[in-house]
């Protein structure tokens, strides 16, 4: 397993040893204690999700507030999608900036992103389908959405034309509006 650091020291890239043979590939997707020593923290996932998008939908930019904050690791099984990750812990270094990263089946890299991150992604292929592991319960009463094309943000979005937003995300507030973490 390969940890590769982004412009974001809190959020890691995560390439898992693949072996490939006639028969296909077999991976290892997650291994505890691999996953805690590449982070240098103890993290325990409490919820598996997936989801199925079409070309062109963009979800995001989520997350849910304390005390609900999950942390995500995220990784795409079929297709490719621009996966993003927004600092909004306020005092952090990193405060307001983001990382951008193409997830794939492909290239089966996994991105982890802490909480006091919002989280967003936009599909590449026809189709993608996103896995993700979550460290704490979906908490409605704790979503918030961040617009995902906030200025103060400027994500740089792989886009020809705008894309399928969710009516729920359209309603998304700016960054200057949203609930920081402290
Ligand atoms: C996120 C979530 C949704 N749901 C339900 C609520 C709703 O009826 C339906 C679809 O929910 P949403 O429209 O919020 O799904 P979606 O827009 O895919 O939301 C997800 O987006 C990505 C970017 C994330 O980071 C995730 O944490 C999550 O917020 O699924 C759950 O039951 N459990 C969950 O954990």
């Amino acid at each position: 397993m390969n940890v590769i650091d982004t412009a974001i020291p809190d959020v890691k890239i995560i390439e898992p040893r693949v072996f490939e043979d006639e028969r296909g590939f077999f991976f290892e997707s997650f291994n505890q204690q691999r996953f805690n020593q590449a982070i240098g923290r103890e993290v325990t996932f409490v919820q598996d999700n997936h989801s199925k998008s079409s070309k062109g939908v963009l979800r995001g930019l989520h997350y849910q507030r304390p005390p609900h904050a999950q942390g995500k690791l995220v990784r795409c099984a079929a297709g490719e999608v621009f996966d993003v990750a927004v600092d909004i812990r306020a005092g952090s270094p990193t405060f307001c900036h983001w990382v951008g990263v193409n997830l794939s089946a492909d290239n089966k890299r996994q991105l982890w992103i802490p909480e006091g991150f919002a989280h967003g992604f936009v599909t590449l292929s026809e189709t993608a389908e996103l896995l993700y592991k979550a460290s704490d319960y979906y908490a409605p009463q704790g979503e918030a959405c961040i617009r995902w094309d906030d200025p103060a943000i400027a994500i740089r979005w792989p886009l020809s034309q705008p894309p399928i937003v969710s009516a729920k995300d359209e309603q998304g507030v700016s960054f200057t509006q949203a609930e920081k973490f402290n």
